[in-house]
């Protein structure tokens, strides 16, 4: 079932977050996802990207597959059997200059667009670092030392080829993301996103995101569920085909440090036992891909078992 729009998604102020911490951590806690505005992106740099992107997309196949894979599934994704109406492109690390630089050498992009890739990546990573703090922050725990400037990142632009005999079908299947945070420029006026917020908010049912320009949505994925030992609901997703049409989205994922994530000792006690082992994003993400689990059960693989949790 379906609902259209009942239930609205959170809607955080980036200028007045100081007095947003409850809301906040709601929208963290039950629906794993919500809408910024008041971002300090400018709006011409979002649609100057935009722009770029669709052309990236619309490079010949030929040139769009020397963007290789860094990492499983970080370069160019080609319409498959599983997602046949979707295809991206992609870059791991995108807080890395030389990785960005990389990315634009691959697809022969212009002096120009170089430009508008560059300022875009430096925003947005600079944007998605913040809203990690100002989260952990809110939960009362400090993330000083983690060196988030360090984590991995990894950019990935989406297009969807929707036709009029695929409406009412998958662009993307259901799947949690698989990192700590993500931000997502959707299309300007295609819709089809669709998040399934805790059953108590919506009654297990997919609500559908409709697109407001100029605002960023973020989701919560896995990792962040393991860090917060299950408080951060790493919301399930998809994309479904509404109408005719191509639809563009642009994704940034904050992946998480090189080193084990584990949770932070500030959400374990008597009544939260520590629930899932230590591991790295980079062990997580391949348990995920062996397993072929894409919609957060692969932390079931990861759980402690209660005879564990008493050593
Ligand atoms: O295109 C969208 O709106 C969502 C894309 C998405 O979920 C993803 O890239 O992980
Ligand atoms: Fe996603």
């Amino acid at each position: 079932m379906e609902t259209d729009e009942v239930v609205m998604l959170p809607v955080i102020d980036l200028k007045d977050i100081t007095n947003q911490s409850n809301k906040l951590l709601e929208a963290c806690k039950e629906w794993g996802c919500f809408r910024i505005v008041n971002h300090d992106i400018p709006l011409t740099l979002l649609s100057e990207m935009k722009s770029v992107v669709r052309y990236l997309l619309d490079l010949p196949v030929e040139i769009k597959k020397r963007n290789i894979d860094e990492i499983a599934g970080s370069g160019y994704v080609a319409p498959s059997k599983k997602n046949p109406l979707y295809e991206a492109l992609g870059l791991y690390d995108l807080g890395s200059f030389e990785a960005v630089q990389e990315f634009c050498n691959q697809l022969d992009v212009s002096s120009n667009q170089r430009e508008t890739i560059m300022q875009y990546s430096g925003a947005v990573h600079k944007l998605v670092i913040d809203l990690w703090n100002k989260l952990a922050e809110s939960l009362g725990v400090s993330v000083e030392c983690d060196n988030l400037e360090e984590w991995k990142c990894q950019f990935r632009i989406n297009k969807y080829h929707f036709r009029q005999e695929t409406v009412g079908t998958a662009g993307v299947q259901i799947h949690t993301d698989s990192g700590f945070l993500t931000i997502l420029q959707e299309d300007d006026s295609v819709g089809g996103l669709e998040v399934l917020p805790k059953p108590s908010l919506a009654s297990g049912s997919y609500v559908p995101v409709h697109p407001v320009p100029g605002t960023l949505l973020v989701n919560l994925g896995d990792m962040a569920t393991i860090w917060s030992n299950g408080m951060l609901y790493n919301v399930k997703h998809r994309v479904m085909c509404k109408e005719a049409t191509i639809r563009i989205s642009i994704a940034m994922f904050l992946l998480g440090p090189k080193e084990a994530v584990e949770a932070r000792p500030e959400f374990v006690d008597g009544a939260h036992p520590h629930l899932y082992l230590p591991v790295t994003y980079e062990e997580y993400r391949n348990l995920r891909l062996s397993s072929g689990y894409r919609a957060g059960e692969a932390l079931d693989l990861m759980r402690l078992t209660a005879a564990s949790q008493a050593i």
